[in-house]
């Protein structure tokens, strides 16, 4: 007796040795895909009847400040440093850990509503980012993010931290938590703290998730300090490999391109983003067709205000598209690719695709829907005409969280009133 069925679904597999299945039928049992096919000899304690509904593969977030949805709004239209030096890291220094345990459960809800079923976070309060991540049921990929500023004794207190968060929850939440290493970026972390890092993840055998050439101030910072851009830098300190995640890389070379794609190093491009802090624009294009990891990330919802993929996978096809001002760059079926099976790359996890064997992460996506009619190419509209509010049925890890629109791992209403309430004594506190 199988745990779920789901049938008469329009399957995206994602898998290129599969493709797309009609009136396809998926069997999941301890949280993995047992089955998929068109029939099934199995019974099962639950069946849901998708009704033609699309069946994919849940998106994967690859980089999120998750408890920052506590501040969504709170300071926009402005440059990255003055945005981070005058306005968000003040009010950080006031947030307490149950003002990130209620932005994170926001995040959570927010992401299981808009169909993402892993993320990739780098915050602070991260025992309480792990606590909301447990109860609400999602998949992530955790870092408590550490800044030396190139102060010894601060060094070691992150790296105390950092580690000891690594430690702590590592597999933890049925499986559902992986830790990372967090060292914020190349030109707020010191060198030998940046060595330490890597000495530590390779030694805890976790990856380091990192903001890398972000902003052009960055490139500017590093070649005046260092004589080189970040990508040589780290290059230099033997820190790039397969288990960095690195996001951004918006400022890079042709040369650079070549050294990201040689060491395997993941890409997390956050459109949204960049275009709404004028950070620039990552060669995506050029990434891909140097054969580099790219996926896709949202940023924290005070750079954004979202966190909705759906929205972020087509920002990253138009705004390519515009900026090399050739059409054919990253057709639909690749950004699907970008933000499912990249993803999944990138943090480690076998999500992205729905095979046999591979974790039961998955999205159901309501076409029927005057703004999605009528459907030539499946993927065209997930890409260019849907958003995560035509995802009507998440499962993370076997487990429904969200059915026909009804979130079941969280009190919806709770959540959100707690972080109105939480929002606003935040706010009292900033402006005292
Ligand atoms: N322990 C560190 C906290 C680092 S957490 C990660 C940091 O990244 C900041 N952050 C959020 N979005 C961005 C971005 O787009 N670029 C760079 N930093 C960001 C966020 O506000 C937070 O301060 C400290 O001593 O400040
Ligand atoms: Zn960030």
């Amino acid at each position: 007796m199988a745990d779920m069925i789901i049938k008469n679904a329009y399957i995206l597999t994602m898998d290129p040795s599969v493709g797309d299945i009609e009136n396809g039928v998926v069997v999941i049992e301890n949280g993995m895909i047992k089955e998929i096919g068109t029939s099934t000899q199995c019974s099962a304690e639950k069946v849901i009847d998708a009704k033609g509904s699309v069946l994919m593969p849940g998106l994967i977030n690859t980089h999120c400040h998750a408890g920052m949805t506590i501040f969504r709004g709170y300071a926009d239209d402005m440059q990255l440093q003055d945005w981070l030096e005058n306005h968000i890291w003040p009010a950080e220094a006031q947030l307490t850990d149950e003002d990130i345990y209620a932005g994170t459960r926001l995040a959570c809800l927010e992401m299981i509503r808009s169909g993402t079923i892993a993320f990739a976070d780098m915050y602070i309060h991260e025992n309480k980012v792990a606590q909301a991540v447990d109860e609400a049921g999602i998949r992530a990929a955790l870092s408590y993010g550490m800044i030396d500023f190139g102060d010894k004794e601060k060094a070691d207190k992150e790296l105390k931290e950092g580690s000891a968060f690594v430690k702590e929850w590592n597999g933890k939440a049925d499986g559902r938590i992986d830790t990372m290493y967090g060292p914020h970026a190349p030109n707020t972390c010191s060198r030998d703290f940046l060595i330490r890092v890597k000495e530590q993840a390779v030694k805890d055998n976790v990856k380091i998730h990192i903001h890398v050439l972000e902003t052009e101030a960055e490139l500017n910072y590093m070649k005046e300090n260092f004589g080189m851009c970040s990508i040589h830098f780290l290059k230099d300190i033997d820190f790039w490999g397969p288990d960095i995640l690195a996001a951004h890389c918006v400022w890079l070379s042709d040369g650079d391109i070549k050294i990201l794609a040689e060491y395997g190093v993941n890409i997390s491009h956050n459109p949204n983003s960049n275009m709404k802090l004028a950070s620039g624009i990552c060669p995506v294009s050029k990434l891909l067709d140097n054969g580099a990891n790219v996926c896709i990330g949202t940023d924290g919802c005070a750079s954004n205000n979202n966190l909705d993929m759906f929205e972020e996978m087509r920002m990253a096809a138009l705004l390519q598209k515009v900026s090399t001002m050739d059409p054919t760059v990253l057709p639909a079926r690749k950004v699907l690719e970008m933000a499912t099976i990249n993803g999944a790359k990138a943090l480690g996890i076998k999500s992205g695709m729905l095979k046999e064997g591979y974790n039961a992460d998955m999205i159901i996506v309501d076409m029927n829907k005057a703004h999605l009619t009528p459907v030539y190419d499946v993927a065209s509209h997930l890409v260019y005409a849907a958003s995560g509010k035509d995802v009507e049925t998440t499962i993370v890890n076997g487990k429904v969280l969200m059915e026909e629109g009804k979130v079941l791992s969280l009190d919806e209403q709770e959540v959100i009133d707690i972080a109105i309430q939480r929002s606003k004594d935040l706010i009292l506190k900033i402006n005292n």
